[in-house]
């Protein structure tokens, strides 16, 4: 649906967006990750057409953006950082005034904007002005600015920022809803709303794209943690398919208690099945030896543990 190819943008001399490579197929939820300033804002400008790439490429539906920029337009919602919605008007008068920025007219304009109300569950506030509205509230009305004529691309930048914890669960479910219909790329700097709401996350660092991953690879294992009674200098090391059954590995010690990490030698991408073949293994050599065992799982890891780890060994993942 849309692919970036070698993106950067520079702000005078500051590169705020690095050489970035990505595509994004028809009904994912993709969630931009980053800190304040990672550039997340600044390719999402790019990918709506708000914002001139410095260098690079957009392709929407095989088709450069650049060659039919209306045609792609057309296709996308945006949700921006901050909306400029209009206080005095009402959520219907401003929506209505929004489908007529989207070229809907007449009943047109009328069917579409009824259908966003719905969408967004905002039929209480229809007859509100904007300014009476709580910062939830507003969201919604942004979304529902974005979703009028239909998109097939939604770009939502910090759809669940300032809002309390009820108003961001009930976002989350809005999105959720919403990306049956559409593909959804949302921004945030929380890892949690990465882990609720999307199936694929894109990490930025200082404009760099330095992870491109699969929710559903991301929390595979890759590797086993191991409490035993063995302690490293009676540890005889190893290999069992694929497993580096090595001391080295020891995390430390408490009460006799020794625990061990044990990372799937090679495969990035390990599955459950995998892990579990390899602990009878681990498990059967130990008691071999004599040892006792205390406990043996798969390392369970998240967005967080993942972003330590790319931090640390400044790996480069351009998985498209
Ligand atoms: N118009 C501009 N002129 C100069 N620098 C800019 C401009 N817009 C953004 N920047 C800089 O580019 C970098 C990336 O900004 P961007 O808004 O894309 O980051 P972000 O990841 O969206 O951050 P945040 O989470 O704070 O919104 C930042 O260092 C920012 O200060």
């Amino acid at each position: 649906m849309i692919k970036v190819e070698h993106l950067s943008r520079r702000y005078g001399d500051f590169v705020a967006v690095n050489d970035v490579s990505f595509q994004i197929g028809h009904g994912e939820i993709v969630g931009l990750l980053g800190h304040n300033g990672a550039g997340k804002t600044t390719i999402m400008k790019m990918i709506t057409g708000y914002l001139e790439p410095s260098d690079g490429q957009i392709w929407f539906n095989q088709q450069a953006f650049d060659d039919a920029p209306d045609h792609a337009k057309a296709q996308i919602g945006y949700l921006p950082e901050n909306l400029p919605v209009y206080p005095d008007l009402t959520v219907a008068d401003y929506l209505l005034y929004a489908a007529r920025l989207r070229h809907l007219e007449g009943a047109d304009a009328i069917a579409a904007v009824r259908r966003a109300i719905r969408d967004t569950e905002l039929e209480d506030k229809v007859l509100a002005p904007i300014h009476t509205l709580s910062r939830g509230y507003k969201q919604r009305v942004g979304v529902a600015q974005a979703i009028l004529h239909n998109p097939k691309l939604l770009i939502l930048d910090e759809p669940t920022n300032g809002l309390d914890p009820q108003q961001t669960q009930a976002m989350r479910h809005l999105l959720k809803n919403l990306a049956k219909n559409a593909t959804v790329v949302l921004s945030t700097h929380i890892m949690q709303e990465v882990e609720a709401i999307c199936d694929r996350v894109l990490m930025m660092r200082r404009g760099e794209l330095i992870l491109d991953e699969q929710l559903s690879h991301l929390h595979q294992s890759t590797a086993l943690l191991v409490t035993t009674s063995m302690a490293p200098a009676q540890w005889q090391q190893q290999t069992l398919s694929g497993v580096q059954f090595a001391a080295d590995q020891h995390l430390g010690e408490s009460n006799g208690h020794h625990r061990y990490r044990l990372p799937f030698a090679g495969t990035h991408h390990s599955s459950i099945s995998q892990a579990e073949g390899l602990a009878a293994q681990v498990a059967q050599r130990l008691v071999e030896q004599g040892a006792a065992l205390y406990g043996l799982t798969p390392e369970r890891r998240d967005l967080e543990s993942l972003f330590r780890e790319v931090n640390k060994t400044e790996e480069v993942s351009h998985a498209a």
